[in-house]
């Protein structure tokens, strides 16, 4: 099958823009601000067990140091002591902001509190969840970001293997069944010029506050593929890096969230590129119940275009 010009495209960006090594030192980066001010954001739902660490890991090691100018929490409806954790570790908490009342936006509400909420000139998106967390992520996505004022946003790579109490053990590469079984064939058939990216629905990044801020946003778990892609289709796939951040350890979800998560992952394709403003999906789960038995529960599933962080949302609709 002969190559075409968008496999060209995508070889020559993974051999120039895909970030292997060490992250530059904090001093380094440090002195690589030249003034501009760095936010993490951290959207949380019920991270009660995680969030603590993370956060003070990133205050102690990296907002000392003057590197890391502001750590967010999104408290995304949280019922465990998410908040509560965050703030007594040092976090700014915010609670996320829906843009329909009764609506519930899950991850993207939350990422686009965080950006509309965020002081920096830079962000960097974390998920709360990570256990063993290092603040090399964070160093890792700043390198290029701070080094190459071309770049609008840098995304996450890693292994993800699954060595949790209860995981099967596979080798390192145990994670990622929505990626694999979703967003990878839907990049193939719809958005090629994503093909290089190792982990496109990584939830750590780094970016531009002012890129995101005027770009809309997506409900739910499809968030992070649809920014990816507007990204590129605004800014050129030379404005995107990825950086090898190793290795990633998180709580996984079971296979009826993930069910959830994949139909949020495919309708944020039809809203980016279709330019479809929602899609709602029927869908049918298989649940045991405590009597041993199977049901169907239907459940209708709901994703939808959000607007940019940078627009006021109408006070009726808060
Ligand atoms: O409605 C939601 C769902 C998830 N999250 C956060 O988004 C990140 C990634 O979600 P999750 O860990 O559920 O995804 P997974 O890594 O298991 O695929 C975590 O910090 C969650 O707390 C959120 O803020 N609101
Ligand atoms: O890649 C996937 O299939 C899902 C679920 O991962 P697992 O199969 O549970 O390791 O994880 C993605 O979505 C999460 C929520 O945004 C992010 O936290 C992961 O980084 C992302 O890869």
């Amino acid at each position: 099958m002969p190559e075409t010009d968008v496999d060209q495209q995508v070889r020559d960006w993974f051999a120039g823009s895909t970030h292997h090594g060490p992250p530059a030192g904090t001093d380094e980066l440090v002195g690589l601000k030249r003034g501009r001010r760095v936010s993490v954001v951290l959207p949380a739902r019920d991270e009660a067990a995680t969030v603590g660490d993370i956060v003070a890991a990133l205050r102690t090691e990296l907002g000392t140091a003057g590197l890391v100018d502001e750590i967010l929490v999104v408290d995304s409806h949280s019922r465990d002591d998410t908040v509560e954790v965050a703030r007594a570790a040092g976090a700014v908490v915010v609670p996320a902001r829906d843009c329909t009342a009764g609506l519930d936006d899950g991850k993207g509400g939350a990422l686009r509190t965080g950006v509309a909420a965020m002081a920096g000139d830079v962000g960097v998106f974390l998920d709360a969840d990570v256990r063993e967390f290092g603040t090399d992520f964070v160093r890792g996505l700043l390198s290029p970001l701070l080094r190459d004022d071309r770049l609008r946003l840098v995304k996450a790579f890693y292994d993800r293997p699954w060595n949790l109490p209860g995981d099967v053990p596979s080798g390192s590469s145990g994670g990622g069944r929505v990626t694999e079984l979703v967003a990878r064939p839907l990049i193939a058939r719809r958005a090629p010029e994503l093909a290089g990216f190792v982990q496109p629905l990584s939830g750590e990044c780094a970016f531009v506050r002012t890129v995101l801020a005027d770009l809309p946003f997506t409900s739910g778990y499809g968030v992070d593929i649809a920014l990816l892609w507007q990204v590129v289709r605004e800014h050129g796939l030379d404005a995107v890096a990825q950086a090898d951040l190793g290795r990633r350890l998180h709580r996984h979800q079971d296979l009826d969230a993930l069910s959830r998560m994949a139909l949020q992952v495919e309708a944020a394709f039809e809203i980016v590129g279709a330019d479809v403003p929602a899609v709602r999906t029927q869908r049918m789960a298989v649940r045991r119940g405590d009597d041993g038995r199977v049901a169907l529960e239907p459940e209708t599933v709901l994703t939808r275009r959000l607007p940019a962080p940078g627009c006021d949302l109408a006070p009726s609709r808060a």
